[in-house]
């Protein structure tokens, strides 16, 4: 196998795309772009965490539906207020075979319009309350902008979870309960930090009522990722829709009812790809690791007798087992016509937690030898140590791979309140933490300001000129930094003059 063929830290777009590729997650469907093959570890990855969503959720009370995939143009023309801005990216059905259908449908790209008809015809009574339906499918964006595999696809597999509620407190909860458990697939199965917080009037979801989301963060472009959102949407819809109930407190009257959205999409793959890959290829968190552990025999000269080599794989064969009585995701590589080392670069490159090398000089000694793929170490452990030294290593793994990310997101969340900082900072790949308004078109203007590098001279031709990103607001963290006086500290924006309402995360970001 020919490994990456460029670094991480220097061609990080063509890094990412051959990791994917190459540790066989996803292959390209070049039929039509924008389209990925999702493959069976990437499948692996995903189901897991399904599983561990689907059961807190279910726990929640939240039941299980599935909705048809088609929405139709009258269905639609209840959201026009703010589907406009997404007209663009809907896929019509026009024709069936030969013939054009009366009436296009179009292809989910979420599915409000498609449910909220039925939850008017469902819910009819306070005690239908709180109503919670949760499926999990795949939705149809056709994005103008370049496709990325896991951030940015045509299509994508997510969950979208729909909720009504009698009261908007009733529906604050169950948003923040949701947002804990994105951040939770984030932080316990991926190994990647997030920052909670509210999304700005300007980059909320413009049909709701507020967005909470969980924010993550590229190190190797320094970049903003939107990681998942869970929406209350207030009684927007149920006013579009006409879900009410009876008002228990006074018989004839209807109350609008109160709705949570929430999605999670493969994107959150993606993101894990990016923080944790290194030159060599995927590095996976050992929870979400199909294959936690792989055991390759090493040492078999053509110098052994037969026997000898038989009896060594035999004693391999029995600390495979050893491992997966102990809970271990272990394999063993007994492929002929390979040689240790390919077989290590081929493992190393699907991101496999951790190595287990078996060799003669090892069997001496009673020992293996173990690499661990996300720091490198090596060393040995007694055989009779395994049940216990392996599931702690792998626990270890992943609670380093957590905190070595974390530690950089950390370092990379610079709190400012000197407007000249700003850009030197975000071209130093962070992202700022800085006291704003909140107001729309002041971050439209702090988009514009902040495009393009600080340390570029002027003259620098057009087309060498750095990407003319700006930044734009990523969330209003929950933790709040101290330092704003309300009605007294100025929003950041040198041309702004309004005050400061609370500090707010900027980034370049996808
Ligand atoms: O983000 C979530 C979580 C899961 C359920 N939905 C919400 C809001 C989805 C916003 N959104 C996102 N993208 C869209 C694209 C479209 F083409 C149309 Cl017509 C509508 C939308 C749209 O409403
Ligand atoms: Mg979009």
């Amino acid at each position: 196998i020919i490994g990456i063929t460029v670094k991480k830290s220097e061609n990080f777009s063509q890094w990412y795309q051959e990791v994917v590729l190459k540790a066989e997650l996803i292959e390209y469907y070049t039929e039509i772009s924008g389209f990925f093959i999702m493959r069976p570890a990437t499948m692996y990855i995903w189901n897991t965490i399904r599983k561990w969503f689907q059961e807190r959720i279910e726990a929640m009370g939240v039941e299980e539906t599935s909705f048809p995939m088609f929405l139709s143009q009258k269905s639609l023309e209840k959201e026009k207020a703010h589907v406009e801005g997404f007209a663009p990216e809907l896929a019509w059905v026009t024709k069936a075979g030969e013939k054009d259908l009366d009436v296009p449908v179009a292809v989910r790209p979420t599915s409000e319009a498609v449910m909220y008809p039925y939850y008017a015809k469902w819910i009819r009574s306070h005690r239908d309350l709180p109503f919670r339906l949760n499926q999990w499918n795949s939705v149809v964006r056709w994005e103008a902008k370049q496709t990325t595999p896991f951030l940015r696809a045509r299509e994508f597999l997510w969950q979208e979870g729909h909720t009504a509620h009698l009261t908007e407190e009733q529906a604050a909860k169950e948003v923040l309960e949701i947002l804990e458990l994105y951040a939770g697939i984030y932080e316990q199965l991926l190994a990647v930090p997030v920052v909670r917080g509210r999304k700005t009037e300007a980059e909320k979801f413009a049909g709701g009522y507020y967005t909470t989301t969980v924010e993550g963060y590229i190190p190797s472009n320094g970049r903003g990722i939107q990681g998942a959102t869970s929406h209350c949407l207030g009684q927007n819809f149920s006013k579009m829709f006409d879900i009410t109930v009876e008002d228990p407190n006074e018989k004839g009257k209807h109350l609008y009812v109160w709705q949570n959205s929430w999605g999670l999409s493969t994107r959150v793959i993606g993101v894990m790809v990016m923080i944790h890959g290194d030159d060599k290829g995927l590095v996976l968190p050992p929870r979400i690791a199909k294959i936690q552990s792989i055991l390759i025999p090493v040492g078999l000269t053509a110098k052994m007798t037969a026997e000898e080599k038989e009896a060594h794989l035999k004693k391999l064969d029995e600390i495979l087992d050893i491992l997966k009585k102990a809970g271990v995701r272990a394999e063993s590589d007994l492929r002929d016509g390979y040689t240790p080392a390919w077989k290590f670069n081929d493992w190393e490159l699907k991101g496999v937690p951790l190595r287990i090398e078996f060799g003669p000089k090892d069997a001496a000694k009673d020992v293996v030898s173990y690499a661990r793929r996300d720091t490198g170490e090596k060393g040995t452990i007694p055989i009779a140590e395994l049940t216990t030294k392996v599931p702690e290593m792998l626990e270890t793994i992943q609670q380093d791979m957590y905190n070595r990310a974390e530690k950089a997101f950390r370092e990379h969340r610079l709190q400012i309140t000197n407007w000249d900082e700003v850009v030197p900072a975000l071209d130093a790949k962070n992202l700022v933490i800085i006291p704003h308004c909140l107001v729309p078109e002041c971050e439209e203007q702090i988009k514009e300001m902040t495009k393009g590098r600080s340390d570029e001279s002027p003259d620098t031709p057009e087309g060498q000129k750095a990407p003319s990103m700006g930044m734009k607001s990523l969330c209003i963290p929950f933790e709040q930094p101290e330092g704003i006086v309300k009605g007294e500290t100025k929003c950041l924006n040198p041309q702004c003059s309004r005050f400061a309402e609370a500090w707010c995360m900027f980034g370049r970001s996808y």
